[in-house]
């Protein structure tokens, strides 16, 4: 999909930034240490910028919020499962081995909250420059892993975020 399709299909009420950078989507990539056993979850999906450079995996299921988007994510990921709905309910109802997400910032936060709750191996999720990830450190490891702005994505993301990786210790 081009940049100006994703600009176009962009809506601001979704904070909806998608993720186009190749340096950036290999970093992420290689961070979430994908196996062909690993059944994958990526919540807020959006356009599939990220889903379609997913290695091959046992499964891999999309949950994205917006309809707008899900015809155009089982387009674009025709082997994924997509899923309307919201990540912080699905969550707890699907089943993965590693989960990916860039959600908006406070959904990032109720969903980093739940994570002790649920069973997983790696989590590689975008978060705020000033979320608190403290109380994760005693049961995961947390390492980040880089930051994402600007021109990284379609259309350009004003504000800073950092691409982190949990791990179960
Ligand atoms: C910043 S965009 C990132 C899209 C994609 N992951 C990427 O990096 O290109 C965040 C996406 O999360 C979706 N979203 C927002 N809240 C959500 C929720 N509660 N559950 C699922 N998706 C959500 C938005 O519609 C949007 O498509």
């Amino acid at each position: 999909m081009n940049d100006e399709k994703l600009r176009s299909l962009a809506d601001p009420e979704f904070e909806q930034y998608f993720l186009v950078s190749p340096e950036k989507l290999s970093l992420l990539l290689r961070a979430a240490e994908i196996q062909p056993n690993d059944r994958v979850l990526e919540v807020g999906a959006g356009a599939g910028t990220v889903a379609r450079n997913l290695p091959p995996c046992k499964s891999l299921t999309l949950v994205e919020l917006d309809d707008r988007l899900i015809e155009i994510l089982r387009d674009a990921v025709p082997h994924a499962q997509v899923i309307q709905g919201d990540a912080l309910h699905l969550v707890h109802e699907l089943p993965f081995d590693v989960l990916i997400g860039n959600l908006p910032n406070t959904v990032t936060e109720s969903l980093i909250d739940t994570l002790p709750s649920l069973s997983f191996r790696t989590a590689v999720l975008a978060v705020g420059q000033s979320t608190n990830l403290d109380h994760l450190r005693g049961k995961y490891a947390v390492t980040e892993v880089t930051t994402i702005t600007g021109d990284d994505f379609r259309p350009s993301q004003p504000s800073v975020s950092r691409i982190v990786k949990v791990t179960r210790r």
